[in-house]
């Protein structure tokens, strides 16, 4: 039996779990507050913090951390790769250390599950990381000769849930044409057009939907004039995109369940803002419908926020359900598929690719 210990830090969470084999043992989802992460001044700055709790976790729960056989972290910020299960290196750290390809909290996933391994002496992986890419040449057309479009999205979550769907729906996923809809701390919205995701929104820098702490795509007239108006640092623009935009920004909360509560206690701003987030992830679907030629068939809502059946769940389903059946993975399965992505390795049926 391989015992295995999943980490798995988002923008407003860290995830733990145990596997034994397939076998969930353990989990915990710890919620992080826009106020207890607002005293870090990077990612990086984080590191001590979500590790300290993952051992808080093992104590509590009385697991010894020597009796893990493997350890497998979210992946993070890399150069673009392909779809798999990778070997942490040392490249792959001082990159992650770094910030080389941009600041993310999945970037401490490889570090924190690195030092973790290497104390006990077992291995450590990372598995699909947000830089799977798998676009089309024709999606990563700006606009302007100067930028390209990029593949930076829940590749993990995606991945699994259209491999959980495929398989609800008795076909297999390089037969299908899905449209995947992660919403968590960042949405990303993508085209698997027969098992591969030819396009999808970047997550990460501006582009999309607002989420609970990101601004998505801005009017870019409107952005130009504030980063010459002399009133913001560059890092503080930065911030506004990532960090302290969407929900944050306009509500002062990155908790859905919180947005939700206020609606039905009256809050009409609540409201106003909540349902244009809705209005902005449907637009994105219908986007993606446009990329698969509008020859979908089937659409998966995933991540924290499709736990929200109160108005998020029926309004996408209402406006979205004449292009293809709307199926529901609430919070998703990240943990599992990290984890299964270890196990193949640990029982030799795949090897571990090397960055
Ligand atoms: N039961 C729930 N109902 C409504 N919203 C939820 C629920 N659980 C989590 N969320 C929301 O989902 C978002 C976080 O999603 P998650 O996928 O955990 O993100 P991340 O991995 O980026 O931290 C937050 O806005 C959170 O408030
Ligand atoms: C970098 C894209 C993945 C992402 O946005 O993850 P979170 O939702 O966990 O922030």
């Amino acid at each position: 039996m391989f015992k295995i210990l999943v980490i798995n830090p988002g923008s407003t969470s860290t995830k733990i779990a145990v596997y034994e084999d397939e076998n969930q043992r353990l989990k915990k989802i710890i919620d992080h507050d826009v106020n207890e992460l607002k005293k870090f001044k990077t990612v990086a700055d984080q590191y001590e913090f979500r590790k300290n709790m993952i051992l808080q976790f093992l104590k509590e729960e009385g697991i010894n951390l020597y009796s893990f056989s493997a350890i497998i972290g979210r992946g993070g910020l890399l150069r673009p790769i392909p779809s798999g299960t990778y070997e942490i290196n040392d490249q792959m750290l001082e990159e992650l250390k770094n910030a080389k390809y941009g600041e993310h909290e999945s970037n401490l996933g490889a570090l924190i599950a690195s030092e973790l391994a290497e104390h006990i002496g077992v291995k450590a992986y990372i598995a699909d990381p947000v830089v799977v890419d798998e676009m089309e040449d024709l999606a990563r057309v700006s606009g302007y000769p100067l930028f390209q479009r990029k593949s930076i999205f829940h590749a993990l979550n995606q991945k699994a849930v259209a491999r959980s769907l495929s398989e609800k729906l008795g076909r297999n996923y390089y037969d299908l044409n899905l449209i995947i809809v992660h919403m968590g701390g960042g949405i990303s919205i993508g085209a698997h057009k027969k098992g591969r995701v030819v396009d999808v929104n970047n997550a990460l820098d501006g582009d999309g939907p607002f989420t609970p702490e990101r601004s998505g795509t801005l009017p870019l007239v409107g952005f130009i004039e504030l980063c010459y108006s002399g009133k913001y640092s560059e890092k503080e623009i930065r911030k506004l995109i990532k960090g302290n935009g969407g929900l944050i920004a306009y509500l002062g909360t990155n908790d859905v369940r919180e947005v939700v509560k206020r609606i039905k206690s009256g809050d009409k701003n609540a409201e106003l803002v909540y349902f244009g987030l809705i209005h902005q992830i449907v637009k994105w679907i219908g986007k993606m419908s446009a990329v698969l030629n509008f020859d979908v068939n089937a659409i998966a809502l995933t991540g924290g926020m499709a736990y929200e059946n109160e108005f998020l769940v029926p309004q996408i389903k209402e406006k979205v359900s004449f292009i293809a059946p709307v199926y529901v993975f609430p919070g998703g399965d990240e943990e599992k598929a990290l984890a299964l992505g270890a196990l193949r390795i640990l029982k030799k049926e795949e090897s571990a690719k090397t960055y």
